[in-house]
């Protein structure tokens, strides 16, 4: 049955590659509708995506061998079926909000599965409509362990594909971070790598910068090093409180970390080593 389909494929880069893959399609009677490929010199990894009208089943076992002789990390789906994810959020919410807003009005194909937070629903600015799951999971040094085996335990009873860190302020354990890796995706308050760490507005304006910034980066047991997705900064003055600098900051938050989910959910985003590929939307 002919639909849409998308093929993301990294791997070692070698000649033959596009041709294998243009070939393979084309015997399964596929069309190549749109592909975007990177050859990385420095890390010899290419990187292709392709969106194809065709059997999406019939692709998937023709193009099995092929994966496998070059040795590919790869995906061959429908881009219309919405993928699974799970928000994370402490107490401010204007990035959640804002991705449940892009969700909702369909600029995110996502399902969001459930919300958790280490605080109480009421402890956030909006109050969120009971449409979404929402768990309170509050988290101690002591208790962090636990926490996380319940946040790990809410993955896989729903099924998510995804988890974004929407200014959710707990450092992950090496062992989540791990579990999650290449599927987690955090937004922090700096321009990275200026400002690790917490209250990166504080610091800045400790330092008198005249740009604040925000970062989304997958998450690793590295705080706030994890492969780049997104960025974006505003200019500030000397005027600006750290209060202004949040304030300022939010809404270079909220586009940052919508566009590094959008570029995830439509496979345009790739682990390349330490750094990310990111396909132009
Ligand atoms: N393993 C990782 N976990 C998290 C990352 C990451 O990159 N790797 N990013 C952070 C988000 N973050 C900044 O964006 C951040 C969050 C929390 C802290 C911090 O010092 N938290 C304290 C507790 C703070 C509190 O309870 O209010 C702590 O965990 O000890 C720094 C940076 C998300 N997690």
């Amino acid at each position: 049955m002919t639909a849409q389909g998308l093929l993301t494929l990294s791997c070692e880069d070698r000649p033959g590659i596009v041709a294998e893959v243009a070939g393979t399609l084309s015997r399964e009677g596929a069309n190549i509708l749109e592909a975007q490929q990177f050859g990385d010199e420095e890390t010899g990894r290419f990187f292709l995506r392709v969106v194809f009208a065709g059997d999406l089943s019939a692709v998937r076992g023709a193009f099995a061998p092929v994966a496998e002789r070059f040795s590919m990390d790869w995906t061959v789906r429908d881009p219309s079926v919405p993928a699974r994810v799970l928000i994370l959020v402490s107490k401010f919410d204007h990035c959640l909000i804002d991705l449940l807003y892009r969700q909702r009005i369909g600029e995110l194909k996502m399902d969001v599965v459930a919300i958790a937070s280490n605080h109480p629903k009421d402890a956030l600015a909006h109050s969120l409509a009971d449409d979404v799951p929402f768990h309170h999971l509050p988290v101690t040094a002591a208790t962090k362990e636990k926490q996380e085996a319940q946040i790990r335990t809410l993955i896989e009873e729903t099924g998510a594909e995804l988890v974004v860190l929407a200014r959710y302020m707990q450092i992950l354990s090496d062992e989540m971070a791990a579990y999650l890796a290449g599927r987690c995706i955090n937004i922090h308050h700096s321009f990275l790598p200026g400002f690790k760490g917490a209250r990166p507005y504080h610091q800045a304006h400790a330092r008198g910068v005249k740009m604040i910034g925000a970062t989304a980066h997958y998450v690793t047991g590295d705080l706030d090093e994890g492969p780049i997705l997104a960025q974006d900064v505003e200019p500030i003055t000397h005027a600006d409180s750290p209060g202004a600098l949040i304030a300022k900051g939010r809404d270079i938050e909220r586009r940052v970390l919508a566009r590094a989910v959008q570029a995830h959910l439509e496979g345009r985003a790739f682990l390349n080593g330490s750094k990310t590929v990111v396909f132009s939307d």
